[in-house]
């Protein structure tokens, strides 16, 4: 699903040249669900960004689902991205003054789904995560885990292959953390690859892999028994 060889990205800032990925090599394939760790600074967010097409490396070879990236021009790639990558980040990004449902349903309408459809999918989703009954709600009026839920509903709405998570879990408590980690093993379960980039061990170990970055390279990839989230919501 994901080919990544020999990623190069530097950061200048005037004279100066911050040489984050040094050499990148990370192979990703449909279903895993994954965790990137690594101290502040070592280019998770960086690494995460060049995934989401929201940034360009320097040199190396990125294949999303068998494409080029590389080759896709601007138009191409929005559409790509849009098709291909749904994403959560950890302050939730919801639009204050639309409710839960149209929340859920604005990637629809930027890829220009009817009205009617985009409704539906939106309500799909917005049960999938759990919130049905909150549909009509504005974020103001909803718990941080809702919000999430939300952000998680609207990151599946476009049906993506693939959803890239930063630090979802990062403005919430444990429990509210643990029952959003359980939505994300739900969901992969049902064979979405997953990505999420964090700093908590009890996260990543929720995942089924734990690749490490360190001064710009991966210096570690495990696959672990994925420790099932709902042990802990209780
Ligand atoms: N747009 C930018 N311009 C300049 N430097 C940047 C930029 N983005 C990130 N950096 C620098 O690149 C390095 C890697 O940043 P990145 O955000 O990828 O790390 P991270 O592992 O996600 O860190 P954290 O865990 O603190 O979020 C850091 O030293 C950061 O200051």
């Amino acid at each position: 699903m994901i080919e990544i060889k020999d990623l190069h990205k530097s950061y200048r800032m005037g004279s100066n040249s911050l040489h984050v990925l040094k050499g990148l090599n990370l192979s990703i394939k449909e279903g895993e669900l994954v965790a990137i760790m690594g101290s502040s600074g070592s280019g998770k967010s960086t690494l995460l960004n060049i995934l989401g097409m929201l940034d360009e490396a320097d040199s190396g070879a990125y294949n999303l689902d068998g494409v080029p990236i590389k080759n896709l021009n601007e138009t191409k790639a929005a559409k790509y991205r849009n098709k291909f990558l749904g994403f959560i980040f950890q302050s939730f990004n919801l639009i204050n003054y639309k409710s839960a449902v149209e929340n859920v349903a604005l990637p629809l309408y930027y890829q220009k789904v009817n009205r009617k459809e985009r409704q539906e999918k939106a309500m799909k989703y917005l049960e999938k995560v759990g919130l049905k009954e909150w549909a009509d709600h504005l974020p103001s009026e909803l718990s941080g885990g809702q919000k999430q839920r939300v952000a998680i509903a609207r990151a599946m709405a476009a049906e993506p292959k693939v959803l890239l998570a930063d630090e979802l879990t990062g403005a919430l408590d444990s429990k509210t953390s643990y029952e959003i980690m359980d939505l994300i093993q739900e969901i992969n379960d049902g064979g979405k690859t997953i990505l999420i980039v964090t700093h908590e061990p009890d996260i990543a170990n929720m995942c089924k892999r734990i690749v490490h970055l360190k001064d710009g390279v991966i210096v570690e990839d495990t696959f672990v028994e994925q420790v099932r989230a709902l042990e802990y919501v209780q």
